[in-house]
């Protein structure tokens, strides 16, 4: 027999029952759930990643809807088990949902929701750490002098890059990645390279103006390009962030070809999704070429890193914390909560899950809607 699933309850008495697969930051969620007439169970158990066979102990006989996260495996199994439970709602409490398998969840009639929005700033922010710690070796420095290895300034010690002036390469200049090339451009005043499928016209329009701010202030102005292949932003940036999803047009975009055409003294920075990099080409890359540098969030295979990669000095390494601001944590509970809850309740899908601030502000009620669903099954 299946081992039983720890679990907490608010509201046993309410009409719906919605999972929670993990106990998320806040209560407001909860609250607007319980509000609304939904049992909510929060799966306490200590193991950090859920298999198949826990969460469907949890989804059990009945379930409306399931909040979830990114670490578990969202397909046929899942989802047609939700949908024998009676349940018609599941959203994933990230924006990514690469782990979902949504062709399935159409087959069972099973609404798809994610967080877009809410963690574009935190995450842009994050990506210009890793840019900046990778930059200037901020990592490498801090170990040294934790070591006691500090004896006085030297005019070689822990020289890095500066950025002012230099070009910014984007890849996937969607929310994320245009609010990152925003504040490289705004900040540092580089240059902008980027690729995208389609034109980031908003963003174009910001650098323009931006360009032409500076010059009428007496400084140079800063200049953008849309590239028209990945090769043409590899070989020319000096700093170089992944912003895209995680597909099958993405997965290992990063390669060994690819990394032998950047510049020797590139950064890379990945907060996107780890298989969009080859991992094991990138350990081989950094050994070859002590002055490149990355700053990686996301692993090909989490919560692993590839052999090598931990011991190398060229790498500044995070575990997967890009949206990890506490109103950004918050928030994305708050949406995966309420995606669920607009299902449930037969709420039509916001019209545009860009503009999701309405839903956030806690001191009013929010929109009966559902924020995002990705797949229009409401
Ligand atoms: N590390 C983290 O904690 C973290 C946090 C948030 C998001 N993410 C990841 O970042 C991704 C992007 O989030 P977003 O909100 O900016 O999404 P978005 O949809 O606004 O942007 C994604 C962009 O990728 C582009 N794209 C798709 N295929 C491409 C290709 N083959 N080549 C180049 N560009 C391509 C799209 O056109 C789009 O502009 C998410 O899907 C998620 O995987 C990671
Ligand atoms: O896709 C996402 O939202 C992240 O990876 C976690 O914030």
């Amino acid at each position: 027999m299946a081992k039983p699933i720890s679990i907490e309850v608010w509201n046993p008495s309410g009409k719906y029952r919605v999972v929670s697969t993990k106990p998320m930051p806040g209560t407001r969620w909860i609250h607007l759930l319980t509000d609304q007439d939904c049992r909510v169970e929060i799966c306490t158990e200590k193991k950090t990643i859920l298999s198949v066979e826990d969460i469907l102990a949890l989804i059990g006989e009945r379930c409306d809807g399931v909040i979830g996260q990114l670490t578990e495996d969202w397909g046929e199994v899942l989802f047609s088990a939700l949908r024998r439970a009676g349940g018609t709602a599941f959203s994933n409490m990230a924006v990514g949902y690469n782990n979902v398998d949504v062709k399935a969840a159409n087959k069972y009639g099973i609404a798809v929701g994610n967080t877009p929005g809410v963690l574009t700033e935190t995450t842009a922010e994050l990506a210009a750490s890793l840019s900046l710690a990778a930059a200037r070796r901020i990592v490498e420095a801090d170990q040294f002098m934790r070591a006691g290895l500090y004896d006085g300034w030297l005019p070689h010690l822990f020289v890095g890059n500066l950025l002012r002036g230099q070009t910014v390469g984007v890849i996937g200049a969607g929310r994320i990645g245009s609010a990152y090339a925003r504040m490289m451009i705004e900040g540092f005043k580089m240059n902008l390279i980027y690729y995208d499928l389609y034109q980031a016209t908003r963003l174009e329009k910001f650098v323009t103006a931006y360009g032409e701010f500076l010059q009428a202030n007496g400084e140079q102005a800063v200049t953008w390009k849309r590239a028209a292949t990945v090769e043409d932003v590899l070989s020319e940036a000096d700093v170089i962030s992944l912003h895209p999803v995680l597909d099958k047009t993405t997965y290992h975009l990063i390669n060994k070809e690819r990394l032998s055409i950047m510049k020797k003294e590139a950064v890379l920075v990945n907060a996107s999704r780890g298989p969009v990099i080859d991992e094991a080409a990138l350990v081989e890359h950094l050994k070859a070429n002590p002055m490149f540098r990355v700053g990686l969030d996301v692993f090909e295979e989490e919560p692993f890193m590839k052999p090598g990669l931990a011991e190398l000095k060229n790498a500044v390494v995070v575990p997967h914390i890009a949206s990890a601001s506490k109103w950004t944590r918050e928030g994305m509970a708050t949406l995966a909560a309420l995606n669920v809850l607009g299902k449930i309740k037969g709420y039509p899908v916001w019209s545009d899950p860009n503009r999701i601030d309405s839903f956030l502000d806690e001191k009013t009620v929010p929109p009966p809607a559902a924020p995002s669903i990705t797949n229009h099954l409401l």
